[in-house]
């Protein structure tokens, strides 16, 4: 049985990640994926400079996930450059950068640096970023998302993933699915965080994180449907050589099944991956692996986007 998959030419042994945010703001953190049984990892999103983030508490675990203000705090582009380009297909890992500008013009900035490195893995750019005072997630403005793409396409020839938000509304699907399907893009991930929700203490009677008065994006439990929602929807809508990476709610080998059923190439492991660490990938791919076994598949090709409808 194999867990292997790849998106365009770049080849995963194994099609687990962790998602971007959670314990990979480090060199250390991301040696330890690396070295575990993830299939590779993905940068803490990167803006052209360090930043500290939002003041902290500014993250919250509950019962059924968590919800965060983080504010992009990390360690600059040239960091997560360095390491990405040092790092990149050793051991057949993938290290995938991710950034995040705080304007289309940083964006910009920051994938010509780039294109003008000798980084040859995937560069994910993150549209949708909920926690910036101030700034909407860029995913939502459709007309934006083409003008970012159109200004990108024109000099990076490198592959290039967009991290989406999360979108709830079939006109939302067909929108943003337009505006894809008319660039060359490598691949999707879906979902970010589901952006602004609010966790109240009813003891303290008080919100439980500082910034933004409480408000921050969920992960977990809360989000596992909003995200296979999205997978399936944007499979049924974009066009094949777009690959999707799933993200949301996953836990266990029965969450990834249930994303690859849906569409998804690749699935990354946030919340989870928060709370348990690295060996929630050896876990995983157990769990995964028995659950293929008992339905006779051989390889996630067997069953990826076969979801039926009644
Ligand atoms: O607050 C954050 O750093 C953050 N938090 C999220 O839940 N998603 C993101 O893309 C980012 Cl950039």
């Amino acid at each position: 049985i194999s867990l292997a998959s790849h998106i365009g030419d770049y080849q995963f042994d194994n099609l687990l990640l962790n998602a971007a945010g959670v314990r990979c703001a480090s060199t250390e953190e991301l040696d330890k994926i690396l070295d575990s049984d993830a299939g590779g990892c993905v940068t803490k999103s990167a803006t052209p400079e360090p930043r500290k983030g939002n003041e902290s508490p500014r993250m919250k675990a509950t019962s059924m996930g968590c919800i965060n203000s983080m504010g992009l705090p990390n360690h600059g582009l040239d960091y997560y450059l360095k390491f990405a380009t040092e790092k990149q297909g050793n051991h057949g890992k993938q290290v995938i950068l991710s950034v995040a500008g705080l304007s289309i013009d940083q964006n910009i900035e920051m994938l010509k640096k780039v294109q003008a490195s000798s980084f040859s893995g995937l560069t994910e750019l993150n549209l949708s970023c909920p926690n910036i005072a101030g700034k909407s997630q860029l995913g939502y403005d459709f007309e934006a998302v083409r003008d970012v793409l159109a200004a990108t396409f024109k000099f990076f020839k490198k592959p290039l993933g967009l991290k989406l938000p999360p979108y709830f509304d079939f006109n939302q699907f067909d929108g943003i699915a337009d505006v894809l399907n008319d660039f060359p893009i490598t691949y999707i991930n879906s979902i970010n965080s589901i952006g602004n929700g609010l966790v109240v203490d009813p003891e303290t009677e008080s919100v439980v994180i500082k910034p933004k008065g409480g408000f921050g994006g969920l992960g977990g439990d809360y989000v596992k449907p909003t995200a296979l929602a999205n997978v399936r929807a944007l499979r049924l809508r974009l066009k094949p050589e777009i690959s999707i990476i799933g993200t949301g709610g996953i836990k266990s080998g029965k969450d990834v099944f249930e994303h690859v059923l849906c569409g998804a190439d690749l699935v990354q492991i946030g919340t989870a991956f928060g709370f348990d660490g690295t060996p929630i990938f050896e876990r995983i791919s157990k769990e995964l692996t028995e659950l293929m076994a008992q339905k006779g598949y051989q390889t996630l090709a067997d069953f990826r986007g076969k979801l039926k409808t009644i």
